[in-house]
């Protein structure tokens, strides 16, 4: 990836390639002027640096109305990055030069903290964990080979899943249709806000499974969600989220669920995928009760940023298979 912003990756971009640089190197940063044209800022900095805003730390400059002046400061502080067709204007804002040398510090501590960040720090000291949920949009970014290769595995085994699911290769033993039509999310907070998403943005208009979502432990929204699905409980996958595996509310609305599907007499087992933290509850409740599959929800992946692993990518595959084959193929060739 270029010296681009982790926000400011695509996945349709060049950016793909392996590198092992960190994603926002210190010197991609200006904080002084890109070119030393005379600039309006310095004229009227000395008269700002005395004021209570200056002192108060603010950005304190009123904002420059001759049209000259605007000028050299937009010439000035026009921001370009060329390989990324990225342009930020932020000439209109009225900072001063004594501020900017006084966020310096600031500002080059920070990025020295996201490049240790990105090299896999302990950057969560409360849990002793790394945060590194960018390495999932480029894995060889990750600080050692095991986790390049734990991501790329999970990712390779997530399209294959899917493809079995939405090729009818792996089918509900008791299905009407022969195949899994529809998907049941389960899990709250942040391991639904992916798969949600996922729904709402990516999701085409009849997408291979259709989904929907038991975010809460309202017993009556549970209810209704088994009642919607009817008798396609006997198509519908069962995708059971949570990074910790022993989220209450989860694991009432799996109890409720696996209750539907014993008075359905139907086999939860041959429909259930859990996405987990290895050796959780629910990993070990999956592993034992021989559940169809079981995906990896890693450590140093936030729930709420976990659109990339597992969580959102199973839900994107499922439903919007071709874009997330793409990928597939982007991150493994
Ligand atoms: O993924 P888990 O372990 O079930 O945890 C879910 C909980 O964690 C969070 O995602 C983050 O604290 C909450 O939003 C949610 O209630």
């Amino acid at each position: 990836m270029a010296s681009s912003t982790i926000s400011s990756f695509s996945p349709t971009s060049s950016f793909l390639k392996p590198r092992r640089a960190p994603l926002f190197p210190a010197q991609s940063l200006h904080l002084s002027r890109p070119r030393s044209i005379h600039s309006i800022a310095g004229d009227v900095s000395a008269d700002l640096s005395t004021s209570a805003a200056a002192a108060a730390g603010r950005i304190a400059k009123p904002v420059e109305k001759d049209p000259i002046g605007l000028w050299h400061r937009y010439v000035d502080w026009l921001y370009q990055h060329k390989d990324l067709g990225l342009y930020l204007d932020v000439s209109r804002v009225g900072f001063t030069e004594e501020f900017l040398e006084r966020m310096e510090p600031r500002l080059q501590s920070a990025l020295a903290a996201m490049e240790d960040l990105e090299k896999g720090a302990i950057a969560n000291p409360d849990e002793g964990r790394m945060v590194g949920h960018y390495w999932l949009r480029n894995p060889k970014l990750a600080p050692s080979s095991f986790l390049t290769v734990q991501i790329e595995q999970t990712l390779d085994a997530v399209c294959k899943f899917a493809d079995e699911i939405v090729g009818a290769k792996i089918k509900p033993p008791s299905s009407p249709a022969g195949r899994f039509t529809q998907m049941l999310s389960v899990g709250i907070g942040g391991s639904a806000l992916g798969p949600q998403f996922v729904a709402e943005a990516l999701a085409p208009d009849n997408p291979p499974l259709k989904v929907r979502f038991i975010d809460n432990t309202d017993p009556a929204g549970i209810d209704h969600q088994i009642a919607q699905l009817g008798t396609e409980l006997a198509s519908t996958l069962v995708i059971v989220i949570s990074k910790s595996g022993g989220t209450p509310e989860t694991r009432n609305g799996l109890l409720e669920v696996q209750k539907a599907f014993r008075e359905a007499g139907l086999d939860f087992s041959k429909q259930g995928v859990a996405i987990t933290q290895e050796n959780s509850l629910l990993d070990n409740t999956a592993r034992i009760e021989g559940w169809l599959a079981r995906f990896p929800m890693f450590d140093w992946v936030g729930g709420r940023t976990s659109v990339m692993s597992a969580v959102g990518l199973l839900p994107a595959a499922l439903q919007a298979w071709e874009l997330t084959l793409e990928r597939c193929l982007l991150v493994l060739h």
